[in-house]
């Protein structure tokens, strides 16, 4: 399966989300041409570039006598990697055990299901075991149909929140952030979001049974993979969640206005400048870089990322932790941007020791010596000796430090990892601490988009409010309108839910219109409404918040809200038992089965305790609890007259029951066999009316 040199491809690239982003009309004519050829041709790419080769020997990014080994590695597909979501804990502790137990291993159809293939491998490095990696591509694991099981568990779990497939190497950064659950987390070129959601899960597995008190912020530049971001924060239900969408360059900063006609910049204790890079690490997964390969595209880079960077760590917390990555190999997109910044930032910030930080992990240490070269190929040791038609690309401060300097700067700190070192694909990461104020902090006030968008130009701690002046900020997205003390519908909601009301409740309760009837509430975290309602006129505010009621205007209930699943996850805490109804795991498990709403459960065919306790309890929406020490589920419901039954997904019905032991077979499609029935299906060999749609949760392209 890996052993091939020049391989056939059957996907052609199309956009790369490592690079800057392209005009919208550009995308959508790549998209509808990459559809097309997907249609009509398959692209063979071969797998060879010369001048990539002679650009990292002459960099010495591995010992010669390894060069081959590597090479070998970019050459060949990439092993598939998953992790588990680590909260709640005793949920991820459950689907951990499946993986490890022979359920998994029946998920391979194949004969021999002691190879290496079926054996999937715990990374030593991921904390709690939670990241894994299979030695099967993702495309083999889509396009054959022994493993049609095993893609109906990736695929479903993934929609349902409970794994993330993603590239291991990418699971590095987060993990290196140390992320707790009372943090600011400020993720600034985020999409399509594979370590936003690991963020927010580090954020809620640090506190269990509570609303964090730290946030998430997850920024991009591109308005479109914003929506990719909204769509992984939903998967998990995260109150403490928000998605903007900025030039992380010139992000604005996000205020909070104090009682006394001030307000204070908020800074970050974490952030994540995982910067647009030229990506040459992916070359496993995207191996048209093979072909589009040159040594410009390092150097056109190296400007955005220096800014970006430099934007974050003035967004950083003295004391806080910044993590650069990139999914280059390339010294001009890494070591030397970090030698720019240590160079411009003096001693206010240090490169961070992390080489004891996951264990089992091999890399290498980051270099201290680097040769720029133009897109001619010609390299140079020293500024002066670059010829004039170059300089405007190969800078001054592209070169390393001195030998005599470099010590200075521990640039050995860096880690870069490299793809025969544990059969992955190419990773850069740094670590810096921000010890005191950065040198031109004092003095500046960024211009460019808060200009135009705002009033929070200074980056002194505290300023006077300035009278706000709502300013266009040129997107069409709808206002966060928090609930008032004497909101109408509060009272209704409530009563029948017997709602505590504390710091989040009704507080924290906002619908996305001004006038109208309510049609969903959503909830959000004591500190994201702050967030929301002080910044709404300055930052371009994509989503944040987790839907918790939905109307329903049942007669047959007394409230015209019903609780929606993804609410009742983080929230149930929040309402008292009159509308808790606890089961045994036979009825549990027998209303899964039954959540289709044209065959509810009768509520005779429940257990006679059940019946017992439903003989005074309301039709209408209620939370059902699984009456189990460890999996104490809690799902959203309905009690109808005669019926009770899960109000949730067909996706969190399967996973419930996976971990629950029971067989889910009787869910697994396998679209192969449709296949026979449709006249036309595609070259994947998947049924053309559905294909794309299994796939929604993918990772798409990105590390
Ligand atoms: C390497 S990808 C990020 C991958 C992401 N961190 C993940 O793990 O899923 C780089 C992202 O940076 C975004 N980007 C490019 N230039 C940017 C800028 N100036 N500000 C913010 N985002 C930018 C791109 O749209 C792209 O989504």
């Amino acid at each position: 399966m890996f052993d091939r040199k020049i391989i056939s491809l059957r996907t052609p690239y199309t956009h790369s989300p490592y690079l800057m982003p392209v005009h919208n009309s550009k995308l959508k004519k790549q998209k509808h041409n990459s559809n097309q050829d997907r249609r009509t041709n398959y692209l063979d790419i071969v797998r060879e570039n010369e001048d990539f080769e002679k650009y990292y020997k002459t960099q010495n990014i591995c010992p010669p006598e390894e060069w081959d080994e590597l090479k070998k590695h970019l050459q060949l597909n990439l092993p598939t990697g998953f992790r588990i979501t680590s909260f709640p804990r005793y949920e991820a502790q459950a689907l951990l055990s499946l993986v490890k137990s022979t359920f998994f291993k029946d998920l391979f159809s194949v004969q021999n299901a002691e190879s290496d293939s079926t054996k999937p491998l715990a990374l030593p490095w991921y904390p709690d075991q939670y990241g894994w990696q299979i030695q099967i591509t993702r495309n083999d694991i889509r396009k054959s149909e022994v493993y049609f099981r095993l893609h109906n568990f990736l695929n479903s779990e993934t929609k349902s929140g409970n794994i993330s497939r993603q590239e291991v190497v990418s699971m590095i950064p987060p993990i290196l952030l140390n992320v707790e659950s009372h943090h600011k987390v400020l993720d600034m070129c985020a999409a399509p979001g594979s370590k936003t959601a690991q963020l927010i899960e580090q954020l809620h597995s640090t506190c269990e049974d509570a609303v964090p008190t730290g946030i998430v912020v997850a920024n991009d530049i591109d308005n479109q993979r914003c929506y990719m971001l909204v769509h992984q924060a939903k998967r998990l239900n995260s109150p403490c969640a928000i998605i903007v969408n900025h030039d992380a360059a010139v992000m604005p900063n996000f205020v909070v206005n104090e009682k006394n006609d001030q307000s204070s910049i908020l800074k970050f204790d974490r952030i994540l400048c995982d910067v647009p890079c030229s990506g040459d690490g992916t070359m496993r997964k995207n191996p048209d870089i093979w072909t589009k390969w040159n040594a410009a595209n390092g150097n056109n880079l190296h400007g955005v990322q220096i800014r970006i960077l430099k934007r974050g760590l003035e967004m950083l917390e003295i004391g806080g932790r910044l993590v650069y990555s990139t999914c280059s190999l390339n010294p001009i997109e890494n070591e030397a941007v970090i030698h720019r910044l240590l160079v411009d930032a003096a001693d206010s910030v240090q490169l961070v020791d992390v080489s004891a930080s996951l264990p089992g992990l091999k890399f290498t240490s980051g270099l201290s010596h680097w040769r720029p070269a133009s897109k001619d190929l010609v390299f140079y040791d020293k500024y002066e000796d670059v010829p004039e038609k170059w300089r405007t690309v190969v800078r001054p401060f592209m070169f390393p430090p001195s030998r005599e300097e470099a010590f200075k700067f521990n640039l050995d700190r860096c880690i870069r990892i490299l793809p025969h070192q544990q059969n992955t694909g190419g990773f850069f990461v740094a670590v810096l601490t921000k010890s005191k104020p950065l040198p031109w902090e004092a003095q500046i006030t960024p211009k460019s988009e808060s200009e135009t968008i705002g009033d929070v130009e200074s980056n002194c701690l505290q300023e006077k409010r300035r009278p706000k002046k709502r300013v266009k900020l040129g997107y069409k997205e709808d206002p966060f309108v928090f609930f008032s003390d004497d909101e109408d519908v509060w009272k209704s909601i409530r009563d029948f839910y017997d709602a505590q009301t504390n710091n989040v409740l009704p507080s924290c309760l906002f619908t996305r219109c001004l006038t109208g009837k309510k049609k969903n509430i959503y909830v959000c975290s004591p500190l994201m409404q702050k967030i929301l309602t002080d910044n709404q006129n300055n930052i371009k505010i994509i989503n944040s918040g987790v839907r918790l009621f939905v109307r329903c205007d049942k007669k047959t209930m007394g409230c015209a809200f019903r609780l929606a699943q993804e609410g009742v996850l983080n929230m149930q805490s929040f309402f008292g038992s009159k509308r808790l109804i606890r089961v045994a795991r036979k009825d549990f498990v027998n209303m899964l089965m039954h959540s289709d709403p044209a065959h509810p459960l009768g509520i005779e065919e429940l257990d006679e305790e059940t019946q017992e306790k439903l003989k005074n309890f309301d039709t209408g929406s209620c939370i059902i609890q699984l009456l189990d020490e460890t999996l104490p589920f809690y799902i959203a419901g309905w009690r109808g007259t005669r019926s009770l039954r899960a109000y949730i997904a067909l996706d969190d019905s399967i996973h419930y029951l996976r971990i629950l032991g029971e067989d889910v077979s009787a869910f697994d499609v396998n679209k192969f066999k449709k296949i026979e029935n449709d006249p036309e299906p595609n070259e994947n060999g998947e049924n053309s009316k559905k294909n794309c749609e299994d796939d929604v949760d993918d990772e798409t392209s990105d590390a």
